[in-house]
C-alpha cells in the first residue's frame, strides 16, 4: 500500500493560480525575474480547469486491474482508453488531472506540452519509468508516482523461470514436440547447480532473484554500484565489479533500471569480456543490451543463449534475428503479469494516484522530495508562514529591480541535520515566483522554476539556545541588490528583509526591514511608516472605514530614537487605489505599501 501524509499538505502539490497575488502600491511596476521562454510562458497561462472543487479526471490508458479502478472510481472520473496513438493520448490529456500507464505507453515531453498545465499526476503501474519523460514532468510542475513494490516477486518469479527454461531448452523442446518431432538429444540442456549466477543490478528483484537462483544451488555474485553492503551480505552474495561479475558469469541475471549510463551496458566490448558459453536472462530492459551485439555474441559462441523479457522497441519487429534466434527464449514483457502483481500494483498505484491528486505527498513519488509524513505534519505551520514571507519580500521589490540572490535563515534549537528544509524552500520560492509571474511552483518544480529564473536561495540555519521542541522558532527572508519600494524595508545590510514566526500555530510577520512588528499573517496587510504621533491609527482607520473596508487588526513597531514607526494594518477588502492615496496624502505617512498574502 502506498503510504500517504497527511492531507494537511495539500497545498505542497497544488498547481491552482493564486489570482490573488499583485500589490497595489505606491509605486506598483513588478520586479523582474528573468524571462521565460515564450513556450513555456504560453503553458503558464492556461488556467488549470480541475480546481479542488470538480471531480477530477483520471486517464487509465493501459489495462488496469478491477481492484485499482474501483478505488479510482470513489474519487475521479475514470477515462480508460487503451491502445491510443500518440496524438490521441496529446489531444486528450488536456481534459484529464492525471494518467496512469504500464510500460507500453510513453509519456513524452509532447504529453505534458499537450496538457495544458491540467495533468497534475503521472502514475506509473509498475517499476520502470523509463517511458515517462521525469524531466518535463518535473518542469511542468506533474509529479510522477510508481508502485515500485507489487510486482517485486512476480518480475523475480519470472526471471527465474526464464533461466531454468533456457537452461533445459523448454520452448524449444515444447514447439519441436508440437511440431510432431521427438528430438531427445538436440534438447540436452545444462544444470544450475554450482554455475555462477551474476546477478547485475542488486535491488528489489535482483535481490528475490538472487534469494531463489542460491535455493537453487548456485553460486551468486552480485553487481551494483549503489547497493548497500549488508543487503548482499543478508542474502549471502558478494557484491563484486561489473568487470568481476561478467568474467566470472556461467548466467548473468539483468535487473537495474533503463538510464542513461545502464543503456546499452551489455554491448561488444563487454561480451567479448564474458566467459564463453554464458547465458544470459533479462527481465530488466531491452535497451541496456545492445540487441545487435548480441546477436553477433550468439552467433560468435560466446553467448550460449538467451532468455528475454524485454526488448529495445516492444513489440520487437518480427523479422528481428534476436526473436527467431534458434537459441533465443523469448516472452512479451510478462515479468509483472501475474494476477497477484496486477491486483496489487493496481491498488498501489490507485492509491498513491488519489492521495496526490488530493495533495498529499505519495511515498512512491519519483520526482519529488520523499519527506516523512510525522515531518510535513510538524512543519506545516511553517510551510505556510514561508510562502506568505517569499510572497510578502518579493512585493517590496520595487519595479524594475530583478530578483536574484535570495538568502533564507532558519533558526532553530534542533540541530542543522535534523531539520528538513527541502519543502520550506520550495514554499518560499512559490511565494517568491508566483505573484510576479504567471507561473505555478509547487513542490515538484520549485528548485527547476528557481532555477530557470536565474534566482539563486542560500539557506543558512542558526542554532539557537532553547528547546528542540519545536522545528524552527524563524524564517528571515532577505533579497539582496534590489531596490525596494517600501524604504524601511531595507534592514542595516542593505537587503529587503521581511521575518516570521509561527504562534499558536498561525504564522506571523515578526519583522520587517529593522521594524519589529506582530501581526498574524491572514488577510492582507497595509504597512506604512510615520512619524511617532498620537491618532495615527484613528486617522487611518477612519479613511477605511469610509470605505467599509475592515480592519482585523492594528500593530506599531517603534524605533525609539529615530521616532520613526512602521504601523501595520490587517485588512480583510482590498481598498481601492483612492483610499490608499488618501492613506499615503495623510501627513504623516512618509511611506506606504499594501501586500496581498
Ligand atoms: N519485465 C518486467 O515486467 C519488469 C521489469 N522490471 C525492471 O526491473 C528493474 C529493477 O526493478 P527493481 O528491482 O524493482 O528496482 P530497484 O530500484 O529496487 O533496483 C534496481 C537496482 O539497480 C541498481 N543499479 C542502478 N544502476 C546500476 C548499474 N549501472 N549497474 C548495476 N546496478 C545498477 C540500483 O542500485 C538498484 O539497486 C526496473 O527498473 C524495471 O525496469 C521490474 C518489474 C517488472
Ligand atoms: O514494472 C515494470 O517495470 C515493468 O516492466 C512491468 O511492466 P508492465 O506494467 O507489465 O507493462
Amino acid at each position: 500500500m502506498a503510504a500517504t501524509t497527511s492531507t494537511a499538505v495539500s497545498n505542497l502539490l497544488s498547481t491552482k493560480k493564486n489570482l490573488s497575488s499583485l500589490s497595489l502600491t505606491s509605486a506598483n511596476k513588478l520586479p523582474t525575474l528573468s524571462p521565460l521562454p515564450t513556450s513555456s510562458r504560453t503553458q503558464r497561462f492556461i488556467v488549470l480547469s480541475a480546481s479542488l472543487n470538480s471531480k477530477p479526471t483520471v486517464l487509465v490508458a493501459e489495462k488496469l486491474g478491477e481492484a485499482g479502478i474501483n478505488l479510482l472510481k470513489d474519487f475521479a472520473n475514470v477515462d480508460c482508453s487503451y491502445n491510443l496513438s500518440p496524438d490521441e493520448l496529446c489531444t486528450k490529456i488536456s481534459l484529464c488531472d492525471a494518467i496512469i500507464v504500464r510500460s507500453g505507453t510513453k509519456v513524452s515531453r509532447e504529453v505534458f506540452e499537450s496538457s495544458g498545465g491540467r495533468l497534475k499526476v503521472v502514475g506509473r503501474a509498475g517499476v520502470g519509468i523509463d517511458n515517462v519523460d521525469l524531466a518535463a514532468a518535473t518542469e511542468h510542475g506533474c509529479l510522477v508516482v510508481n508502485a515500485p513494490t507489487a510486482n517485486t516477486i512476480a518480475a523475480a518469479e519470472h526471471g527465474i523461470a526464464l533461466l531454468a527454461a533456457m537452461a533445459r531448452n523448454v520452448a524449444q523442446a515444447d514447439a519441436s514436440v508440437k511440431a510432431g518431432k521427438w528430438q531427445r538429444s538436440k534438447y540436452v540442456g545444462v544444470s544450475l547447480v554450482g554455475k555462477t549466477l551474476a546477478v547485475m543490478g542488486f535491488g528489489k528483484v535482483g535481490s528475490e532473484v538472487a534469494r531463489r537462483a542460491k535455493g537453487l544451488g548456485m553460486h551468486v555474485i552480485a553487481h551494483d554500484p549503489y547497493a548497500p553492503a549488508d543487503r548482499a551480505r543478508a542474502v549471502g552474495v558478494e557484491l563484486v565489479s561489473f568487470d568481476e561479475a561478467i568474467a566470472a558469469a556461467d548466467f548473468i541475471s539483468l535487473h537495474m533500471p533503463l538510464t542513461p549510463t545502464t543503456a546499452k551496458i551489455l554491448n561488444d566490448e563487454t561480451f567479448a569480456k564474458m566467459k564463453k558459453g554464458v547465458r544470459i536472462v533479462n527481465v530488466a530492459r531491452g535497451g541496456v543490451i545492445d540487441e545487435d551485439a548480441l546477436v553477433r555474441a550468439l552467433d560468435a559462441g560466446i553467448v550460449a543463449q538467451a532468455a528475454l523479457d524485454v526488448f529495445t522497441v516492444e513489440p520487437p519487429p518480427q523479422d528481428s534475428k534476436l526473436v527467431q534466434h534458434e537459441r533465443v527464449t523469448v516472452t512479451p514483457h510478462l515479468g509483472a503479469s501475474t494476477m497477484e502483481a496486477q491486483e496489487g500494483v493496481a491498488i498501489e498505484i490507485a492509491e498513491a494516484v488519489v492521495g496526490a491528486l488530493k495533495g498529499e505527498l505519495a511515498s512512491t513519488s519519483v520526482n519529488a522530495p520523499m519527506v516523512p509524513a510525522e515531518v510535513l505534519t510538524e512543519l506545516k505551520p511553517f510551510v505556510e508562514l514561508a510562502e506568505k514571507l517569499g510572497r510578502l519580500a518579493v512585493q517590496l521589490v520595487s519595479g524594475g529591480s530583478g530578483v536574484k540572490d535570495v538568502k533564507v535563515t532558519y533558526a532553530s534549537a534542533r540541530a542543522p541535520d535534523d531539520l528538513d528544509t527541502r519543502v520550506l524552500r520550495a514554499m518560499i520560492i512559490k511565494g517568491l515566483i508566483e505573484p510576479i509571474s504567471s507561473a505555478f511552483v509547487n513542490l515538484v518544480n520549485a528548485d527547476f522554476s528557481a532555477k530557470q529564473r536565474g534566482l539563486r536561495i542560500s539557506e543558512e540555519r542558526i542554532l539557537q539556545d532553547g528547546s528542540p521542541e519545536s522545528p524552527l522558532d524563524s524564517i528571515q527572508v532577505q533579497i539582496a541588490n534590489v531596490e525596494s519600494k517600501f524604504a524601511s524595508a531595507i534592514s542595516e545590510n542593505g537587503e529587503i528583509t521581511v521575518e516570521g514566526r509561527v504562534k499558536d500555530g498561525i504564522p506571523h510577520l515578526t519583522k520587517v526591514g529593522s521594524f519589529e512588528m506582530d501581526v498574524s499573517l491572514e488577510g492582507s496587510i497595509i504597512v506604512c511608516r510615520q512619524v511617532d504621533q498620537p491618532g495615527m491609527i484613528g486617522k487611518v482607520g477612519s479613511v477605511l472605514g469610509e470605505e467599509n473596508v475592515n480592519v482585523s487588526f492594528m500593530t506599531v513597531g517603534r524605533i525609539a530614537p529615530r521616532k520613526h514607526a512602521v504601523m501595520a494594518i490587517g485588512v480583510d477588502e482590498q481598498p481601492s487605489k483612492e483610499t490608499l492615496k488618501k492613506i499615503g496624502d495623510i501627513p504623516a505617512i512618509e511611506e506606504f505599501v499594501f501586500l496581498k498574502l
